[in-house]
């Protein structure tokens, strides 16, 4: 059984391909990194997928960022990450690769999409502006896998992660998102002893965070699943799954509790020339427990696991 887990390199990739490598100890694994395979080449990607032939493919490669960095770069999210997942998906294929697994987010639903998030809500309505280039080419990730399923008979399943954060998250001070841009600022800001911290936006929007070790756990379950078990829980024009906690906080709360973890004791300020994005974007995730996971890590413990590691002088933060 052979295994090609795009975007090893990266947070989401490497828990998985930790995950793998103790669980899956028969398999090999296939990796290569950006500067080794550009997935937006479709020539070096074809070339890649026959002579690999994976039986498997984990696509968890993507142009990937916070509100600002999509808000910044919307030509690269958009493109990147159509060009990422049509070579991957179609490459698949061609191969004749017949399980993949394709991750999107969960900001391909509408920006006022009724709380919690049902896979039904897909399509019903606009979306965020701050990230719409990068959620349309989402959007278009699952309609590849359903759409290849449909007329040649795969099985390419597609999961949407809510907000993640954890080990080997990507720290750089403004294209990140906001777990990691606020363990960040109040350890820098406690390290020099200032007074105060700024928080973006208003701290009113509310944020749903899953540990990234669950999300590893979460994307080898559905891509484990049997045919029968994954298709009776799905339906093959929504054949995304939800992954996340079913729980929210306020941004404002989120800051608090990462001064806590972090023993920042100055102050909180909220600069409101910073964009808020979408209000809330909760996730209904009845489906994925109907098939049998629920997460492990609660917010509190996934802070205090990511900070230990950020702060471990034994490895580099990343900052893209
Ligand atoms: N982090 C989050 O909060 C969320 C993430 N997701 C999704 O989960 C998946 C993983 O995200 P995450 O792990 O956080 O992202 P990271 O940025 O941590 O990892 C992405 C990886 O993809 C690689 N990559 C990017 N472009 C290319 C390319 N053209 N060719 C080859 N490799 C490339 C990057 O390599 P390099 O850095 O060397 O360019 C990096 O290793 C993505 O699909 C993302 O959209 C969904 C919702 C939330
Ligand atoms: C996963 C998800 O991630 C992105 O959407 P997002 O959830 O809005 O992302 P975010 O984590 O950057 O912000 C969440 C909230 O937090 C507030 N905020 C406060 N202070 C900081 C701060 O210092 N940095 C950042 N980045 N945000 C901050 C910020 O103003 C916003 O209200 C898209 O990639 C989207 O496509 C997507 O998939």
């Amino acid at each position: 059984m052979k295994i090609y887990v795009a975007g090893h390199r990266g947070m989401v990739g490497g828990a998985i391909l930790r995950q793998l490598e103790a669980t899956r100890p028969e398999a090999e694994i296939v990796t290569r990194t950006h500067d080794q395979l550009d997935l937006s080449n479709q020539a070096a990607v074809a070339d890649f997928m026959q002579a690999q032939k994976p039986d498997e493919v984990i696509l968890a490669a993507a142009k990937v960022g916070g509100i600002h960095a999509n808000n910044t770069y919307p030509a690269e999210f958009i493109y990147e990450n159509l060009m990422i997942e049509a070579n991957v998906i179609h490459q698949a294929f061609r191969a004749g690769v017949e399980r993949l697994l394709f991750l999107g987010s969960s900001c391909i639903y509408p920006k006022r999409a009724p709380q919690p998030m049902r896979e039904d809500a897909l399509l019903t309505g606009v979306l965020e502006p701050t990230n719409e280039p990068y959620a349309i080419a989402k959007i278009a990730g699952i309609k590849l896998c359903e759409s290849y399923n449909r007329q040649y008979g795969t099985d390419y399943r597609s999961v949407m992660p809510t907000n993640l954060y954890g080990p080997g998250d990507n720290f750089h001070p403004e294209n990140s998102h906001v777990v990691p841009a606020l363990l960040r600022r109040f350890h820098e800001a406690k390290q020099r002893g200032d007074s105060e911290v700024v928080v973006w936006g208003s701290g009113t929007p509310m944020r749903e965070f899953l540990y990234v070790e669950d999300m590893a756990e979460a994307s080898l379950f559905v891509a484990n699943l049997d045919p029968a078990t994954y298709r009776a829980n799905s339906d093959p024009m929504l054949s995304h799954i939800n992954v996340g906690t079913g729980t929210d906080v306020t941004i404002r709360e989120l800051a608090e509790t990462i001064s806590e973890v972090v023993g920042f004791t100055g102050t909180l300020a909220f600069d409101a020339s910073k964009p808020d994005g979408t209000p809330r974007k909760l996730m209904d995730v009845s489906r994925l427990a109907a098939m049998g996971w629920t997460y492990k890590v609660g917010l509190r413990e996934g802070l205090e696991r990511s900070y230990a590691w950020f702060t471990d002088p034994s490895h580099e933060n990343r900052m893209v």
